[in-house]
């Protein structure tokens, strides 16, 4: 690949230290500005040739219309739903993700919610805080023996299926990527939606938010599981229809949810999140040292990349960019730049036939 120039960088939100050191040690110019508002950062991007943030800055059209020298977008971390990423494509602007930075944290944190809602211990914390010893209302149920739906089988899907396997529990899945044969070598025997929801006693979503992955988990789905299943959502709001939700904790069709992300974030929207039978955090999956210093440090070295003209690591740039996101986050090692190959290889039946190890 050609060398990129790139001699400025606006980092919008708090990212590991160690991104801003190795863009500097590499005769990168460095600014760091948070929470800034839209016209702020429209105001602000004309200047610099990157931008790193990580899920708080929404990269609408607007900004990226008026970002002049923009020549990347890097996200520290997974998700790139807040980047418009055809609109970057279109300015020829390369969107990057540090796709397995944060995989472990975020699985840890959904076995964190699950085993959290078999056994209430937030809600047994919280009553022992206000004095009480409430030994009868808080009984819980084991994970041995149970069932656990794991609703995309890419990274999270996977660590979370080993993790909790580990519990005892049965592990099922669903993803339209990842071969049945792949994800049964790690234990997740996979079949459709319809033959997983009645089977489930626990359902944790690990996908993309994308138009066909927006309320997966809905009235009518709810209606077809288990009464009482519990659901744990760590992956992006609205995956599960937060409305839908509600009224499933309300009719007791669902047990409970462990929440770590909501369409609107902060969520102005209390019913949820003050449910007796929901746990939630404030978007904490990828909130540990670790992932932090990883997602910091890989966005940096790849733009670093894209200066020195080697291969793109994590480019999820094309008009196609779903299945770039699904493809450069299973390919994230050898990805070269997928905007090279975008709209060829990228339609849905082609890349069905094509097997992970030929990339
Ligand atoms: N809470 C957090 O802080 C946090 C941290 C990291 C990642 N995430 C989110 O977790 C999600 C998963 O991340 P990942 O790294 O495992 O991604 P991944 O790309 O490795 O896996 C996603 C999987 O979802 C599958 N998929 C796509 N559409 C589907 C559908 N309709 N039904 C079932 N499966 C489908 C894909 O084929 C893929 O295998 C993403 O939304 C990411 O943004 C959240
Ligand atoms: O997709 C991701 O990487 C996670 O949601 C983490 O988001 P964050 O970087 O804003 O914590």
């Amino acid at each position: 690949m050609a060398p990129i120039s790139i001699k400025s960088v606006l980092i919008s939100e708090s990212v590991d230290p160690r991104c801003r050191a190795i863009l500097e040690e590499n005769g990168i110019r460095v600014t760091e500005k948070q929470n800034m508002k839209k016209d702020e950062l429209i105001a602000e991007i004309k200047d610099y040739d990157g931008l790193v943030v990580r899920s708080a800055t929404k990269v609408t059209a607007d900004i990226i219309n008026a970002a002049d020298n923009l020549k990347i977008i890097g996200r520290a971390g997974t998700g790139v739903d807040n980047v418009d990423v055809d609109a970057a494509t279109k300015k020829g602007i390369i969107v990057m993700n540090t796709p397995s930075g944060n995989t472990i944290s975020a699985a840890e944190l959904t076995c964190a919610l699950l085993m959290s809602l078999s056994r209430n211990v937030p809600q047994a914390a919280m009553s022992m805080k206000q004095g009480n010893w409430d030994r009868k209302k808080f009984m819980g149920a084991e994970l041995f023996g149970k069932v656990l739906g794991i609703v995309g089988l890419g990274r999270i899907g996977k660590e979370v299926a080993s993790r909790m396997q580990s519990f005892g529990m049965r592990t099922i899945g669903y993803d339209p990527i990842t071969p049945p044969e792949v994800s049964a070598s790690w234990g997740v025997e996979q079949m459709s939606l319809e033959q997983l929801w009645p089977q489930c006693d626990y359902i944790t979503v690990h996908t993309p938010l994308m138009p066909s992955t927006v309320g997966l988990l809905n009235d009518e789905t709810f209606a077809k599981c288990k009464k009482g299943v519990k659901v744990v959502n760590c992956a992006r709001g609205g995956i599960i229809d937060e409305a839908a939700l509600v009224r499933a904790l309300e009719s007791g069709q669902c047990g409970g949810a462990g929440l770590d992300v909501f369409v609107e974030e902060p969520p102005k929207e209390r019913s949820l999140i003050n449910h007796p039978n929901v746990i939630s955090c404030p978007h904490l999956g990828a909130s540990t040292k670790e992932a932090q210093a990883r997602c910091g440090e890989d966005i940096a070295l790849q733009i670093v990349d894209m200066v020195q003209g080697k291969k793109l690591v994590g480019a999820v740039s094309s008009t196609q960019s779903q299945f770039c996101i699904s493809i450069s986050n299973i390919l994230h090692e050898d990805c070269v730049s997928i905007m090279s190959c975008q709209s060829t290889c990228l339609q849905s039946k082609k890349l069905k036939k094509i097997s992970m190890s030929s990339f």
